[in-house]
């Protein structure tokens, strides 16, 4: 005999069976779409019942006898019209998650081939109409951002999300296909990649939950920043299984207010082991890049997205102007000038810049813009290459004397991708592989390690890079000319799609001052 009574062996025996009944669903035809956009596209000559929808109320027109509902699911820019007689049409207020059943018919009414009759409606998660944000009127794109954890659900900002979704998958295919092995690097770091002193230190001065090491009550015993680039693990890892990526959160303490900027942004980096030139990391972008725009020209979203200009939750380009990105993209060959070939093509121009182009000095954004306008037509992409050493990361390869190699020359091997509006979009270089080029290259930008006689820079770990021993123990051990490149996910994502700003392709977007949920 069990040791277990009837009832604990059956739990289901306790529940009120009065509320199963209440849950149980409704005979339905289980072939029917299982999306609002399925429904939209299946257009059949006759009614067909028994058809359940799930979906989020949008809108309601509400009318004596009859309620017309407009109902989204995330899945369609457009909407399903759901016409519910009056009685049946309580809890359908906008906002709320509802399963409506009834039938599926060619429609009287204008605006939709077909509509959903609804016989009955489960309302599953109600909403106070009176307070729900989303009504349906204008709303300025800042008040928006107000609220990322709602703002999502507007159409537009759905579509959004599915676009960056296939976009991950195409290049996921991409990498695939060339046998790039998909790595997680950390997010917690003890270096600073840039080497520009943009970290986050989240070094937690905890006394509960930190051991003291010599007077030092770091959580970790050490500083530590989140990560500002993942190229220095991917360094690593590319000398373990070969050409590595990853599409990874990145963080800059930035100050910047700008539509290109953001704290906390997503970025695709790739790494090639055993490589010579810049020229095959700029191949591998451009290959990248175009197999993106060529796998999604035709998906549905991005017809979606192309085809709302003003309509959206966020300031867009004009459709024209997306267009001629796209073909672009997937345009032969994209021009490649040197940083030297730059300045002179601002020199020469006649623009009125407000900072004076000057060779050693970084390119503005105004400069970009307008090489981005001039060299790429506003059409193609623009790389700019070799850029003067002081005014780049540590890490990068000198372009030195070829006969001697420990001689740094002035210019790296590097590049910078710009795009109209949005600038650089991606940068990658060479890097400087061999240990004493490297020693000298850090030594030139004033960070110490503990190859230097007064070892490192403990004081001003931020701004020295960090602790950088262990980057510097891969060019002891078999490091091999490398290179690669990262790519500004959200950047990209603007892009293509034409959103002008970082704020709205990022669903959370955090900038200095603002972290709003
Ligand atoms: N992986 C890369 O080359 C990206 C580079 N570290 C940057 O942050 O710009």
């Amino acid at each position: 005999m069990s040791l277990l009574s009837a009832s604990s062996r059956r739990p289901w025996a306790q529940l009120n069976l009065g509320l199963l009944a209440r849950r149980i669903p409704r005979a339905f035809l289980t072939t029917a779409p299982k999306t609002i956009a399925g429904f939209l596209e299946w257009k059949p000559t006759d009614a067909v019942a028994k058809v359940q929808v799930n979906g989020y109320v949008r809108s309601v027109r509400a009318q004596k006898k009859t309620h017309f509902v407009s109902l989204g699911d995330g899945t369609s820019l457009d909407l399903l019209q759901a016409v519910v007689p009056a009685d049946k049409a309580e809890g359908l207020t906008i906002g709320a998650a509802v399963r409506l059943h009834g039938s599926w018919a060619p429609s009287r009414g204008r605006g939709q081939s077909h509509e959903l009759q609804v016989q009955h409606a489960d309302v599953l998660g109600p909403s106070d109409a009176k307070t729900f944000p989303l009504q349906k009127k204008y709303q300025t794109p800042e008040y928006l951002r107000t609220m990322p954890h709602i703002r999502p659900r507007i159409p537009f900002n759905s579509a959004l999300l599915r676009f960056r979704s296939e976009i991950i998958t195409s290049l996921s295919q991409f990498f695939n296909n060339r046998q790039f092995v998909q790595t997680h690097t950390p997010i917690l770091t003890s270096a600073d990649c840039e080497g520009g002193g943009e970290v986050f230190d989240i070094s937690v001065d905890n006394q509960s939950s930190s051991s003291e090491v010599n007077g030092n009550t770091h959580f970790f015993r050490r500083p530590v920043y989140t990560t500002v680039s993942a190229q220095l693990h991917l360094e690593a890892l590319a000398q373990a299984v070969g050409n590595v990526w990853t599409l990874s959160p990145t963080f800059r303490a930035e100050q910047s207010d700008t539509p290109r900027h953001l704290s906390e942004f997503y970025m695709l980096e790739a790494e090639m082991s055993f490589t010579d030139h810049l020229e095959s990391v700029m191949d591998l972008v451009e290959d990248l890049l175009r197999h993106v725009g060529t796998a999604l020209a035709d998906s549905k979203v991005v017809h979606e997205l192309s085809t709302r200009t003003a309509e959206g939750s966020s300031d867009l380009v004009s459709v024209e102007e997306v267009a001629a990105r796209w073909r672009g993209l997937q345009s032969k060959s994209w021009p490649r000038i040197t940083y030297t070939e730059a300045i002179e093509i601002l020199k020469n121009s006649n623009e009125q810049f407000s900072q004076k182009p000057q060779w050693g000095q970084d390119l503005q954004t105004e400069h970009e813009k307008f090489l981005a306008a001039h060299v790429g037509k506003k059409e193609t992409p623009v790389f700019v290459t070799n850029y003067p050493r002081s005014i780049k990361a540590f890490y990068m390869k000198s372009n030195g004397d070829k006969d001697d190699e420990s001689a740094l020359g002035e210019t790296v091997e590097c590049f910078d991708l710009l795009v109209p509006e949005l600038c650089e979009i991606a940068g990658g270089s060479m890097r400087e592989h061999r240990l004493q080029n490297l020693l000298q290259s850090m030594r030139q930008l004033g960070m110490r390690t503990s190859h230097d006689d007064a070892g490192p820079d403990e004081a001003n770990a931020a701004t020295s890079g960090g602790n950088l021993d262990w980057y510097l123990d891969l060019r002891q051990w078999g490091c091999p000319p490398h290179g690669g490149f990262g790519i500004g996910f959200d950047r990209l994502v603007c892009y293509l799609s034409g959103v002008q700003t970082i704020r709205d392709t990022a669903a959370f977007p955090r900038w200095h001052g603002r972290c709003d949920c």
